[in-house]
């Protein structure tokens, strides 16, 4: 199993995710950020960028020194991921809808180079959608599981909805891979997931709505009171 910044464990991960330019990306290199998803087969998402930009994405946050980036996606062709993760060099795929472990088992298969597959579970009202399928995930090759809120009406991904977590609690008993964790992140709300955070597999939060200002756009401080407020990785940089 790859999970990546293996060496680094213990230090909790920051995903920011949403990026669209090289100034957002060297934003989140400079904001405590250790991960910067880049949305591309996620309809009508505000933050799409095509194949290309995404290479060019990649590059920039590689460039950084210090940003992994990750393709977020809701795509499940595997032959289709396959040529954009060996074209991009991307590493770290995150699996955003409800793609199954049949394909996650083929992607493995069919790339070549190292790959950290995260696939997303979904919670609605606090019960897992996916639970029934965890096991299979695992046998898959999954990773890293990310979990993440899934509205009443069906809206998954940048809902701003915060897990409970007693319901995380629940559900973490039931995998044996880390996990990130993801809905309507804050600087303010860490103590609420004292031991959510403090779990063994706890490997760090995954974060949109929460990043931005109210235009929408990436807001530095935000970020760099979210690495504080966390204390992931790279937050004593920003401090
Ligand atoms: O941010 C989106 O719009 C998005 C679209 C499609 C897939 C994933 C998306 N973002 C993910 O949403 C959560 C964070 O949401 P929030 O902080 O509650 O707004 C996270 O997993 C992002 O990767």
């Amino acid at each position: 199993m790859k999970t990546g910044f293996s060496s680094k464990a213990d230090r909790k991960l920051l995903k920011v995710c949403g990026a669209t330019t090289k100034a957002d990306v060297e934003l989140l290199a400079s904001s405590g950020a250790d991960l910067v998803g880049l949305w591309h087969g996620v309809a009508d998402g505000p933050s799409e960028v095509s194949v290309e930009q995404v290479t060019t994405l990649a590059e920039a946050a590689r460039a950084t020194g210090r940003l992994e980036p990750t393709l977020v996606t809701f795509l499940s062709d595997v032959e289709v991921l396959r040529q954009i993760v060996e074209r991009t060099g991307i590493q770290w795929i995150q699996l955003h809808a409800y793609q199954m472990p049949a394909m996650i088992r083929a992607l493995r298969q069919a790339v070549s180079h190292e790959l950290t597959i995260v696939k997303v579970l979904h919670l609605k009202n606090g019960k897992c959608l996916e639970r029934p399928l965890i096991k299979a995930y695992e046998n898959a090759g999954v990773d890293v599981f990310l979990l993440d809120v899934v509205t009443a009406d069906g809206q998954i991904g940048s809902t701003g909805q915060r897990l409970q977590a007693d319901d995380v609690a629940d559900l973490v008993p039931s995998f044996n891979r880390p996990f990130l964790l993801a809905g309507g992140i804050s600087a303010h709300n860490s103590a609420d997931y004292a031991t959510v955070a403090g779990h063994p597999q706890f490997r760090g939060i995954d974060v949109d709505t929460g990043a931005r200002n109210h235009f929408g756009r990436f807001e530095r401080k935000n970020i760099t009171d979210i690495s504080r407020g966390w204390r992931t990785a790279r937050y004593v940089e920003v401090a």
